[in-house]
């Protein structure tokens, strides 16, 4: 086999992103464009294997859910030296799990406009994945990474018109669904779970005839940890309890808000709203319920 990597031919390692049972992401310099990317190196699973399967599943996924400014993006995939190997877009501002943590410990919290704006995004990333036939089936804050850009406003304020335009700048937060790893068809599921913290029991049931819906349950507790709920548990009573569809109040967001919630862990997944009906929710709406 051949004995140059076209990893490090094509890219400059700049630092260690993050490792875990999916291998090891790194941020990448590539030498010929001068962007930045996520690397993500596994093991190359055993062919047939399960592992197998899976990577598969993230490379197709990937392949299928071509660009949409709230799936991370997919750039190129290959083996090499007994690795997988993914090329994704770099998404500079963490993950949300990262900003929740952050926030637990300096005490802040989203404010209700921020928490709308974060589910707003993840609603039209599941939108564009549903409509593909596609459910994603690990939403959680962990897959869930921020970009923030900077972008240099020009305002002219023509009272003090001294000529000269005032400089100001935005930040933009755009939040980004990654880790295909566990998505699969809505009509041929081989389901395999995600994090328990987000499952919604019909799924340990192995009932798969309403899959969005998993991924909407999962969606309604990562905007109720980032509202200050969590953390969430990962078995026992208090976990049954949520599945029960007992959430305590988030006494912080409005009424509308937490009946959202509510709604989006309903224990029947067909009272669930959908990732449309989300998105045209009054509570998202621009002027929604001030
Ligand atoms: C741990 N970690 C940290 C980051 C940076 C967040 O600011 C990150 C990224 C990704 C991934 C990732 C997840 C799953 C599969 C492949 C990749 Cl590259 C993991 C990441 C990814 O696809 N894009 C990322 O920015």
């Amino acid at each position: 086999e051949s004995n140059i990597s076209r990893y490090h031919e094509e890219f400059l390692e700049l630092e260690l992103l993050g490792t875990g049972e999916f291998g090891s992401v790194y941020k990448c310099t590539h030498r010929l464009d001068g962007c930045n990317y996520a690397v993500k190196k596994s093991i190359k699973p055993v062919a047939g294997s399960v592992n197998e399967q899976n990577a598969l599943k993230e490379v197709y996924a990937h392949a299928v859910l071509g660009k949409h400014q709230h799936v991370v993006r997919y750039y190129s995939a290959w083996a090499e030296d007994n690795h997988m190997i993914i090329q994704n877009e770099y998404c500079n501002g963490g993950s949300l799990a990262d900003t929740i943590q952050k926030m637990r410990e300096e005490d802040r919290y989203f404010s209700e406009a921020e928490l709308r704006q974060l589910l707003l995004h993840v609603a039209e990333g599941l939108r564009y994945i549903h409509s593909m036939q596609l459910v994603h089936m690990d939403i959680k804050p962990g897959n869930i990474f921020i970009s923030r850009e900077k972008s240099q406003m020009r305002v002219n304020y023509d009272s003090a018109d001294d000529g000269f335009d005032e400089e100001e700048t935005e930040e933009e937060i755009t939040y980004k669904i990654g880790d295909l790893g566990h998505v699969t068809s809505i009509n041929d599921p081989q389901v395999e779970e995600g994090d328990c913290r987000y499952l919604p029991t019909e799924i340990l049931r192995e009932d798969f005839t309403h899959l969005t819906k998993a991924d909407i349950f999962a969606l309604g507790l990562t905007i109720y940890e980032a509202g200050g709920g969590g953390p969430l548990p990962k078995n026992g009573p208090e976990w049954h309890d949520i599945r029960d569809g007992n959430l305590k109040e988030l006494t912080k967001y409005s009424r509308d808000l937490n009946e959202l919630l509510k709604l989006m862990v309903h224990p029947n997944p067909e009272m669930r709203p959908s990732a449309v009906n989300i998105i045209q929710h009054r509570v998202l709406s621009p002027n929604g319920n001030k």
